[in-house]
């Protein structure tokens, strides 16, 4: 299956499009100038322009409000919002922290955390402290955004700055990825940045033909092991075998080779989710939650191990020098084209490449499917015949479970987008302000200062209710029709518009079409082979299927 028609990857030529990447940048920064006046026409402007800073006038609901228009030391940013002073408070410092860092992980919890300060400050957008902080981490004071408004600012890398900050606050030891800074911690203003993001959208493209004959042998398993379970218990996890499934199908589609099979050179074994997940979750523990009935003893203790300092590399050591024999032994001709055309030294390159499919990848479909089968395996069994019917008559009428048949899949689509919207896989975004701004939620405007941490909770704005009715549903047609259409662009997980692509210039998930695609497929593979799967959404337990007869 060429890459090309499906459009995994998101530039068609990474060459030609790392050369033009300084032209983008400036035809982006003009863009993002023109986006700053929100589309006005000259005439708008010029008369929000005249409204000097300070000058106060009288809003609809007859408050008074301060209208903006900063010209000499910020950038030309107007507003007709009411200018508010963001609300929340960091408290004393340490102290203020650790309370914040004590209701986050163990009292508040995810969301409510975030929902008790909403309330109170009655603003979408406030400060607060993050996780983890002091003693540590690095200052854990962020302006937390959490509507579909004010969350777009962070896509915005004319406006903020995203170097080392794909895990927030704070980065893990670069050791855990061989010294390198690798691409999701780099801003797009550094000069490896095009260069390294063209490189993996040469890798997503070099595995089209495998993806798709892959995923069907992988998942073929995983579905034999669901009928097994249920013959023999009466019920089965439905979640619980796809880490070694992806794990497998990701790797091979990647590389060309199986991470787990025995008789390879440095052959991960039956080992290989466990070795990447002892490399992988100390990068993340410093920002887990734990789950909730931890016994009270206990919380000193896993506060003290994961959530105080960082983890140090040397633990994991030979796990990750594991992984990395395995990718230079079978990623060679992916390493080739990264030294011969983009110009990147081997070992960076190999560092990068274990990053992307073990961390970014696996990492994010290790959370996605697990979502998706929960999600869609609740819905109820009429809904199910009728995206069973979509699937199996798009195969027919294709020729097979191929890119074309996908394409006439559009419920499909959109389950895989709500469980996308309601879920994202990767709840948090960060960016340091890069000058003076105005961010602006529904209500109001918020102006912040240049080097301050803006960070969002997608899994909030991705539920806004001025945007989506009945946000906290799992909608599977919510995105058919016109109406449904235009609500795609309110679908952020990719770090972007799901509308919009990834380019070298923004920050936006090069995995983006890929994994919609991926997603597809798995809930296709799913009702091409069963008329019903009914699992319980909270725990993931398969508790029926049915086979098409
Ligand atoms: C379900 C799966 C995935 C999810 C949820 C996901 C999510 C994201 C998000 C939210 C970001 C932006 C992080 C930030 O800057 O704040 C990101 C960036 C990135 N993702 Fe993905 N991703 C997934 C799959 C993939 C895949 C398949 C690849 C490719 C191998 C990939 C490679 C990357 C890279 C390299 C970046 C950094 C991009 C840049 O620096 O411009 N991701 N991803």
């Amino acid at each position: 299956m060429a890459a090309a028609v499906i459009g995994f990857a998101g530039v068609a030529n990474p060459i030609a499009a790392a050369s033009s990447f300084r032209r983008r940048e400036r035809k982006n920064l003009s863009q993002s100038r023109s986006a700053l006046t929100g589309g006005s026409s000259s005439s708008e402007l010029r008369s929000r322009a005249s409204l000097r800073a300070g000058e106060q006038r009288r809003s609809r609901h007859g408050a008074k409000v301060r209208c903006v228009s900063i010209s000499k030391d910020t950038p030309p940013t107007t507003t007709t919002l009411p200018l508010r002073e963001i609300p929340g408070d960091y408290g004393l410092p340490f102290f203020g922290a650790f309370a914040d860092k004590m209701a986050y992980y163990w009292t508040e919890k995810l969301p409510k955390f975030y929902e008790n300060r909403r309330d109170k400050y009655k603003s979408t957008v406030y400060r607060m402290n993050t996780v983890p902080g002091p003693p540590g981490f690095p200052d854990p004071r962020v302006i937390i955004l959490l509507d579909e408004k004010s969350f777009p600012i962070l896509f915005d890398v004319s406006k903020v700055e995203k170097k080392d900050v794909f895990t927030g606050t704070y980065h893990p030891d670069f050791k855990y990825t061989g010294g390198y800074r690798v691409l999701p911690y780099l801003d797009p203003s550094e000069e490896k940045h095009a260069l390294l993001k063209g490189f993996c959208f040469e890798v997503l493209k070099s595995s089209g033909r495998r993806v798709f004959p892959e995923l069907h042998a992988k998942l073929a398993a995983v579905f034999d092991g669901w009928e097994a379970g249920l013959q023999k218990d009466g019920k089965t996890s439905a979640t619980k075998d796809l880490g070694m499934a992806t794990l497998r199908f990701i790797v091979t589609a990647f590389t060309g080779q199986d991470p787990t099979a025995p008789d390879v050179k440095h052959s991960l074994g039956a080992a290989a989710p466990t070795t990447s997940k002892l490399w992988l979750a100390p990068q993340i523990l410093p920002i887990f939650v734990p789950p909730a009935g931890v016994p009270k003893l206990l919380i000193p203790l896993i506060e003290l191990l994961i959530h105080t300092f960082p983890i140090p590399y040397f633990f994991v050591k030979s796990q990750h020098s594991k992984i990395c024999d395995f990718f230079r032994s079978h990623a060679g001709h992916l390493l080739d084209v990264a030294e011969s055309q983009f110009g990147l030294a081997r070992d960076e390159a190999l560092h990068n490449l274990v990053f992307y499919t073990i961390f970014n990848a696996w990492g994010g479909i290790d959370i996605l499917f697990p979502i998706l089968v929960r999600r869609v395996g609740s819905t109820s069994p009429e809904f199910q015949r009728e995206l069973g019917a979509e699937v199996r008559r798009a195969i027919e009428a294709n020729g097979g479970l191929n890119p074309a048949a996908l394409r006439d899949m559009p419920t499909v689509q959109s389950a895989v987008w709500e469980a996308l919207r309601i879920e994202p896989p990767v709840p948090f975004q960060y960016g340091r302000a890069k000058e003076d701004l105005i961010v602006e939620s529904h209500e109001a405007a918020f102006q912040v200062k240049k080097g301050e941490m803006l960070a969002g909770y997608m899994p909030m704005a991705c539920r806004d209710p001025k945007v989506f009715t009945d946000p906290d549903s799992y909608n599977p047609k919510r995105f058919l029709g016109d109406e449904g259409q235009k609500l795609v662009q309110y679908v952020l997980w990719s770090n972007g518009p799901e509308t919009e692509d990834p380019t070298l210039a923004n920050k936006q998930c090069p995995g983006k079409n890929f994994i919609v695609t991926l997603s597809q497929l798995f809930v296709a593979e799913i009702f091409s082979r069963f008329e019903t799967i009914q699992v319980d959404y909270a725990s993931g337990e398969l508790r029926s299927l049915k086979r098409v007869s």
